[in-house]
């Protein structure tokens, strides 16, 4: 089967919560990155998570993986704290991609997966050494595990290419298979689009409904708009590290704060304001001449406005 040429009918989310992150604050420092964060995924739900550059949305992502131990708030995935190691989160059923692809470039586009496959096999290495009969029996539901994975993703002709020599779209793609092999209840997709052309982009956002149609649930940071409010039952807006706004995309692309966010326009009550106004204050009555600072903090302007920057192609080019 390939997915991506067609699109299953999409599973609806049935409301019970596989993560729920709550009042989750990173600190680097003098830095708030994230701050007092509470999010929820549902079971079968697909959620955005958006905003402009620098909004906290990887340290968010992080902290759920256990990369980041948050300096305060809990995550839970199926009502279990999750523990602060990446690989025992994957264990417990949260896989992701990375923003940056992480991929093993020497290794076969069939070995990249069987090395996601490694937190559901329990081979020992006793097993291993011997070539036990066990071990062969394990080793080939593996393959066959991952060679249907390749087959859902799109990839099983090039499964015994290397990973380095495959297009950047597909090299995504094999990151996504190599997450699904640890048979997640959870996936996060940090900017699975990036670097795509549109066509590229529309098999993926396919991809990510025939993932949710197989009763994975989805989180997606991406800054291409179209592919967000195409995509998902529900938006939440970073800005400054704060959860501005969460709702359909219908709400989300409507707040006029959200697209002052991006554009970097001052809105009544946006996270920095406060602090920024305290500065200014602080500046004037020093006579210091201040009223050098014109921005908000609250972006950069570098990122796609929500609904006014619907073309794949408006999307930022840092991280190819
Ligand atoms: N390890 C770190 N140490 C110090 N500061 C960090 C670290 N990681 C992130 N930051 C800072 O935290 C803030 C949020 O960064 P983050 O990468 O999470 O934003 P983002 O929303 O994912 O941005 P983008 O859309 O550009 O990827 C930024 O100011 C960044 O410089």
């Amino acid at each position: 089967m390939t997915t991506t040429a067609t699109t299953p009918a999409p599973a609806t989310a049935d409301g019970t919560p596989v993560l729920t992150a709550t009042g989750v604050t990173m600190r680097f420092g003098g830095l708030t990155a994230v701050r007092d964060v509470d999010l929820t995924v549902s079971a079968q739900e697909i959620v955005g998570l958006i905003g402009p550059n620098g909004a906290g949305k990887t340290t968010f992502f992080n902290c759920l993986t256990g990369l980041y131990i948050p300096t305060e708030g809990t995550v839970t995935y199926r009502d279990a704290v999750l523990p602060p190691k990446p690989h025992l989160v994957t264990k417990a059923g949260v896989a992701r991609t990375f923003q940056n692809i992480r991929l093993f470039a020497n290794m076969t586009v069939l070995e990249n997966v069987l090395v996601g496959r490694h937190t559901r096999t329990h081979e020992g290495l006793f097993s291993a050494l011997l070539r036990t009969p066990r071990f062969h029996r394990a080793e080939a539901a593996s393959t066959r595990r991952a060679m249907e994975l390749l087959d859902f993703t799109g990839l099983a002709a090039k499964a015994d290419h290397l990973a380095r020599n495959l297009p950047y779209g597909e090299q995504r793609k094999l990151e996504i298979a190599r997450a699904l092999a640890s048979d997640p209840g959870l996936l996060l997709l940090d900017e699975p689009t990036a670097g795509m052309n549109p066509q590229e982009t529309r098999a993926t956002e396919a991809l990510v409904r025939a993932i949710r149609a197989q009763g994975t649930a989805v989180l997606v940071i991406e800054h291409d708009m179209r592919f967000i409010f195409n995509l998902c039952d529900r938006v939440a807006v970073l800005v400054q590290g704060e959860k501005l706004v969460e709702g359909t995309s219908d709400v989300v692309q409507a707040d006029e704060r959200v697209v002052a966010a991006y554009l970097g326009t001052p809105f009544e009550g946006a996270p920095g304001q406060e602090e920024l106004a305290e500065v200014e204050a602080a500046e004037a009555g020093a006579g210091t001449g201040a009223g050098t600072s014109t921005g908000t903090g609250t972006g950069t302007g570098t990122s796609a406005a929500p609904g006014t920057a619907t073309d794949p192609g408006a999307r930022t080019e840092e991280d190819r």
